[in-house]
């Protein structure tokens, strides 16, 4: 079960892979999510999936990392980015709700009040007005397309290479009376199954960082923008800060990439150099993360930490010790009780403790400002 390819998937790829999905996950797409949908899965199908994943960074470290190993996890991004999804989904859903991604906090602001203006905030940045077509690239299983729809009053088609999010994605959306505004694509983002110029705005929350080659994502987010649309990105970099070089540095950004299913993960100045080679004329671009300096506001990796003086309330207690520290350390124990008893299925411990070394890493990256999730870039496709 382990695919190579590094060109667009091909029909029979797709089928082979949509046929695993469903036996992977069963029936958990049209049911609950989070931690009873990850015991549900099919133990076989997760076994392959974790040697799928894990084959690109078993006993990879910052010293041993040459060019040739970064390769051949570029190469193999297709697979490597829907099999991290399949494992890690309902862990997310269960921790962290249906928004997959981070934002900032203002003074006194719950977490899903801040989740959803950091959509909002993609959203006016980009210029979403009631009616247009906007496509959303790597949609997640849609919580931030359901949100832009009902800020704005557009139509979202939401696109992504996982078939299980995408069902998810599909099942939330009929549940909230959505479908009229909002439709689900399963597909790979290199090779956009849309015309040239379908849509009036494109945005991307944390996705393209498991692109292959950021240019060419972008050229293709050109391609499907018609001339004058706008194309807006909370993108994942490492900053100016980060230094290769250093091994410490190094294992951070290994960490975050192993625990997030990325490829390789790039700077700031790469970022920016691409958007602008794929066409797009670069009206704005900054780093929501070096926004504030005031120790008084949550920094945006506070979720992840061992700090709960940001909760705003029992809820947010009770959300935050689902993620943080502490919270990964009791539930990752249970998980790994659950393996043993063959409640669950085989490797979901170590997907448990992968995802938990990255957070550390994230939290790290953060603290140091080596990385940085929400580097916003915003560019319109010219009218000619
Ligand atoms: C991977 C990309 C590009 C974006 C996703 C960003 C975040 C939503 C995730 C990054 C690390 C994730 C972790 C969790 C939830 C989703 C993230 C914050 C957990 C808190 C889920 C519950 C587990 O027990 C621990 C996870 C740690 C990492």
């Amino acid at each position: 079960m382990v695919n190579s390819t590094s060109q667009a998937l091909l029909p029979a790829d797709q089928a082979r892979n949509m046929a695993f999905d469903k036996i992977l996950h069963k029936n958990s797409s049209n049911s609950q999510g989070g931690l009873r949908a990850m015991i549900n899965k099919d133990n076989e199908a997760h076994k392959a999936a974790v040697v799928e994943y894990f084959q690109h960074w078993d006993d990879k470290k910052a010293e041993d990392e040459t060019e040739a190993v970064r390769q051949s996890r570029v190469i193999d991004y297709a697979s490597l980015t829907r099999q991290y999804y399949n494992l890690a989904t309902d862990l997310y859903e269960y921790g962290w709700g249906e928004a997959f991604h981070f934002c900032r906090f203002a003074y006194g602001e719950a977490f899903k009040a801040a989740v959803n203006r950091h959509e909002h905030y993609l959203a006016s940045s980009i210029g979403i007005k009631p009616g247009m077509r906007v496509l959303d690239v790597g949609c997640g299983v849609g919580g931030p397309a359901r949100e832009i729809v009902k800020f704005t009053g557009c139509h979202v088609t939401g696109l992504n290479i996982n078939n299980y999010q995408i069902s998810r994605a599909k099942q939330y959306a009929v549940k909230e009376g959505l479908t009229h505004k909002l439709d689900f694509v399963q597909g790979d983002f290199m090779n956009l199954p849309f015309p040239d110029d379908s849509f009036d705005a494109v945005y991307v929350i944390e996705a393209t960082v498991h692109a292959p080659s950021l240019e060419s994502v972008y050229r293709e987010i050109f391609r499907v923008l018609k001339p004058g649309g706008v194309f807006g990105v909370y993108e994942w970099f490492m900053t100016d800060a980060y230094n290769n070089d250093d091994l410490t540095h190094r294992q951070i950004r290994l960490d975050i990439e192993q625990g997030d299913g990325i490829a390789q993960m790039l700077k700031v100045e790469d970022g920016l150099a691409a958007i602008q080679a794929a066409g797009f004329t670069l009206e704005t671009h900054y780093d929501l993360a070096d926004d504030s300096n005031d120790t008084s506001v949550a920094p945006w990796y506070w979720p992840l930490g061992t700090d709960l003086r940001y909760a705003q309330s029992l809820s947010d207690v009770l959300t935050v010790l689902r993620m943080n520290r502490f919270g990964r350390v009791v539930s990752h124990a249970f998980i790994s009780v659950l393996e043993l008893l063959q409640i669950a299925p085989a490797g979901t411990g170590k997907t448990a403790e992968s995802l938990a070394k990255a957070a550390d890493a994230l939290v790290e990256g953060g603290k140091k400002k080596l990385f940085t999730p929400m580097y916003l870039m915003v560019g319109r496709k010219p009218e000619f």
